[in-house]
């Protein structure tokens, strides 16, 4: 596995997304240029409809750009195959969501272990301990064998990004992580993000939460579809 940390971990070259409407081509992102350092913690903010969603997209390449160039850990993913990108997203781009997204009917243990089986990327007898370990390294190795009913909202957080971790990919994205939690778990949840990107991850979180803006390096603040605010931005 290319475990090659690139200095820029992103880097969007006058990317433009448009989309096409009955009432004609609508942009949600405009001749947008963005470098992002491996191995930060940065923010993506902006109001509704901004474009937060339609970067995170393009960067983990559900979304294709309409022109310019996307370029995530040194690969140009926008010029990889449908195949090739979704083998390439499992090992590089860990994704943790709102709602958490885990499977009800599989334990903790058996939703964290998942990435490892569609990627085949650990040998089968080393999944459940490699799992194991992602559960501690989140603080829930306890809840381990549970169905995620059992677990608090919090808690079924960590196992998500326990999920997103699985693969150790060196980017981690997740679009609004704490919207479904309070705000002393929100707190401990960018604090386990600040922990990852600590250890050399570069992690990207949507967040409409401007209390928390202290855990983060640097803000991308999206309007309209064009970025307004950053210090991660250069021409
Ligand atoms: N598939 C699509 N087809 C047409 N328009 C789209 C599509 N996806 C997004 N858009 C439009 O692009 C703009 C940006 O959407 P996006 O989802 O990126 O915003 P956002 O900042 O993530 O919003 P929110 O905070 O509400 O999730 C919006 O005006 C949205 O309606």
């Amino acid at each position: 596995m290319n475990k090659v940390q690139h200095k820029n971990a992103i880097e969007l070259t006058s990317v433009t997304k448009s989309f096409t409407l009955a009432s004609g081509s609508f942009q949600a992102l405009k001749n947008v240029t963005l470098r992002i350092p491996a191995g930060q913690l940065v923010a993506v903010t902006g109001k509704s409809g901004s474009g937060k969603s339609t970067l995170l997209n393009l960067i983990t390449g559900i979304d294709k750009p309409s022109e310019g160039s996307v370029s995530v850990n040194g690969v140009h993913i926008d010029k990889l195959s449908e195949s090739a990108l979704a083998s390439w997203r499992g090992r590089t781009i860990g994704v943790v969501f709102q709602f958490f997204q885990l499977l009800p009917t599989l334990t903790i243990l058996e939703n964290v272990m998942l990435p490892m089986d569609f990627c085949d990327s650990y040998p089968k007898k080393d999944r459940k301990v490699r799992a194991l370990q992602q559960l501690d390294r989140v603080g829930i190795l306890d809840q381990a064998d549970k169905f995620p009913s059992a677990l608090s909202g919090g808690q079924q957080q960590r196992a998500a990004i326990a999920r997103a971790l699985a693969n150790d990919p060196p980017i981690v994205v997740a679009d609004e992580p704490t919207g479904n939690l309070d705000s002393q778990t929100a707190s401990s949840i960018f604090l386990l993000f600040a922990s990852l990107a600590h250890a050399g991850k570069t992690v990207i979180v949507v967040t409409h939460e401007k209390e928390f803006s202290a855990f983060f390096e640097n803000t991308i603040a999206i309007s309209d579809g064009v970025i307004t605010n950053t210090s991660t931005v250069s021409a």
